[in-house]
């Protein structure tokens, strides 16, 4: 694909040598442009950026100088480029490294946030990975954001993930004829029916997604939406209609969960039997698996076996066979088989939205306690998700008590942190962001001035010798790092394993994790403390290390005398020094 960038060009030897160009901009393998005044010395370093932020830096391995005034040619093969955004850079040269922020940022992209420049101030914002709700909205529409993310990280270097959320099939109500809410009274008699209504819906009618529902519940039942935002009473049955008496008010909203209730507990009959994954989930996720999405997240999980046919049925079918599966813990069953649904997934949401439905409220925070801390230990990334800022969505600053639970969530250590309706439909989604950004940045700094040498211990978890190794040494690295005070760490992965296990040590230092695999290097964005850059590398550290040196030096990332751990998946190699 050939793009036509302006080009602003310098390089290391003659910094009186800088020349704009525009030239048609070619994606890999190679980067041809040509320079009109030919460099003195070798070897050369050679920096662009476009006109738009993004850029890249190359060694060049040999130019040819055609006497003095003919354009040389300056080709520059993607093994020694390296890919970083601008926004990332920016936070590197004006901050330096201990300053980056460590906990992640997964945005929910809907109305308000699905045009290309409000993706890219989200990106600027610091947005990780975009999730889209399958619950909402067209394929169309999702597929015009899955391209609008994309063209942003190939024309400006970011490497935000997608997730793809599917829908799940617990039951829920229909979508109100498109009526953004409905008031329900105190006192009103509303019927419940698998009807389809469509926009012809009778007042007080609500269309159930569930055919089981009028012979499952039973008269004197509790019905729940959204774990109590509004509360019914089962008074009659009629066939397929369920009438209910609305015994606590409150705003109806379009999909809203349903749950019901007999002598104080969740009732679970046949609805226990709905698949997890539905027939149109499975439409969703051949359709993720042919966009390519990074992660699929799977709401309403209950048991590992969902996750491990997932995962073979993805392996199967994806093009480059990888697509992590994130599993929501959103159920009672999800947390009753946690330790099991962790270890099968490739990461977990804490989706507090259904969870708050099903379990009492005041059992979420520990529930989420929980689960943060059983994939730490087993080595799987963590997003905790739902009403972070939900004041935000009508309002320009958060509740003190919403600043408090993303402290909480930070201080925990999760990976990441999500925005649902504040990013998807609220008033101030750059604000939201902005929020979690400087939250996630202070609390990120106490923990290093204060709990410096507090360590978590963490269990064996390889499972052969060679894992064995790859754990021990980051561990070891992540400890020293530590020790020594050293300005960061970096690791050479071709699969991310070891990157993942060095984050998992929630080390002081950032982690410099290259890779030449994009979609890697996407993956590794949703980990706490990880900073992916695409890079072609060898199996010889010398000149990898050499290499990454000139890059990053060359763009002022990184200076002379900087303190560096470096370990590599290829060599299972550790070593220490300071950047020449
Ligand atoms: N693609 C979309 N189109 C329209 N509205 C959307 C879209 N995505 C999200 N929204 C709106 O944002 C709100 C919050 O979004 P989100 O996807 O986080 O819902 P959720 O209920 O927390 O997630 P889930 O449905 O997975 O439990 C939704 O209730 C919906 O109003
Ligand atoms: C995110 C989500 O699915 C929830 O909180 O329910
Ligand atoms: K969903
Ligand atoms: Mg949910």
């Amino acid at each position: 694909m050939a793009q036509s960038l302006s080009f602003f060009v310098s390089t290391s030897h003659s910094p009186d040598f800088t020349h704009s160009y525009t030239k048609p901009f070619l994606q890999n393998p190679n980067r041809l442009f040509s320079l009109t005044k030919p460099p003195k010395q070798s070897p050369l370093i050679l920096s662009a950026s476009t006109d738009n932020g993004s850029g890249f830096t190359a060694v060049t391995p040999e130019y040819e100088t055609a006497n003095g005034t003919s354009p040389v040619a300056v080709l520059a093969d993607s093994s020694s480029i390296i890919e970083v955004d601008a926004v990332t850079e920016a936070e590197l040269k004006e901050n330096g490294f201990r300053s980056t922020r460590r906990t992640k940022v997964v945005c929910t992209i809907g109305p308000v946030t699905s045009g290309f420049e409000e993706l890219e101030a989200l990106a600027v914002g610091g947005m990780n990975v975009a999730r889209i709700n399958m619950c909402h909205g067209t394929r169309e529409w999702h597929k015009s954001v899955i391209e609008k993310v994309r063209r942003l990280n190939e024309e400006k270097g970011y490497a935000v993930a997608v997730m793809m959320d599917t829908e799940g099939s617990e039951i829920h109500m229909g979508d109100l004829g498109g009526a953004p809410s409905v008031k329900a009274e105190d006192g009103e008699v509303w019927t419940f029916s698998v009807r389809a209504y469509e926009s012809l819906r009778p007042e007080r009618a609500i269309t159930v997604n569930y055919d089981g529902f009028a012979e499952d519940v039973k008269v004197g039942d509790e019905l729940l939406v959204d774990g109590g935002m509004v509360r019914f009473e089962v008074i009659e049955k009629i066939g397929p209609d369920v009438k209910c008496l609305c015994t606590d008010p409150g705003l109806l909203l379009p999909r809203a969960n349903l749950t019901f209730w007999r002598d104080g507990s969740l009732v679970r009959e046949r609805n226990a039997m709905l698949p997890t994954i539905s027939s149109k989930d499975w439409l969703d996720i051949d359709f993720g698996i042919a966009e390519g999405v990074d992660f699929i997240a799977v709401s309403f999980v209950k048991s590992a076996e969902v996750i491990n046919h997932l995962k073979s049925y993805i392996k199967a079918r994806s093009r480059d066979g990888d697509i992590a599966v994130v599993a929501k813990i959103e159920s009672v069953d999800s947390l009753r088989n946690l330790e099991e649904i962790i270890q099968a997934s490739d990461g977990a949401m804490v989706a507090r939205g259904d969870l708050g439905a099903q379990i009492p409220l005041e059992q979420v925070p520990l529930a989420q306690q929980r689960i943060v801390e059983t994939c730490r230990q087993l080595n799987k990334p963590v997003i905790v998700a739902s009403q972070l800022l939900e004041s935000m969505i009508e309002y320009p600053t958060p509740t003190r008590a919403e600043v408090a639970d993303v402290s909480e969530a930070v201080r925990q250590r999760a990976d990441a942190l999500m925005l649902s309706g504040e990013s998807a439909m609220g008033q101030f989604p750059d604000k939201a962001l902005t929020v979690l950004r400087s939250v996630s940045l202070r609390i990120e700094k106490w923990w290093r001035e204060e709990k410096r040498r507090e360590v978590m211990d963490l269990p064996d978890i390889a499972s052969s010798l060679s894992d064995s190794i790859s754990e021990e040494i980051c561990n070891s690295a992540a400890k020293m790092a530590n020790n020594l005070e050293v300005d960061a760490l970096f690791v050479y992965t071709k699969n991310g394993e070891m990157a993942s296990l060095l984050s998992r040590n929630r080390p002081n230092c950032p982690i410099f994790a290259f890779t030449e695999d994009v979609s890697v290097r996407r993956r590794l964005n949703l980990q706490w403390g990880l900073i992916p850059f695409r890079l072609g590398f060898s199996d010889d550290m010398e000149s990898n290390l050499n290499k990454t040196f000139a890059l990053l030096k060359a763009r002022g990332m990184i200076k002379s005398g900087d303190l560096v751990i470096a370990v590599s998946d290829m060599l299972q190699s550790i070593q220490v020094m300071n950047v020449p």
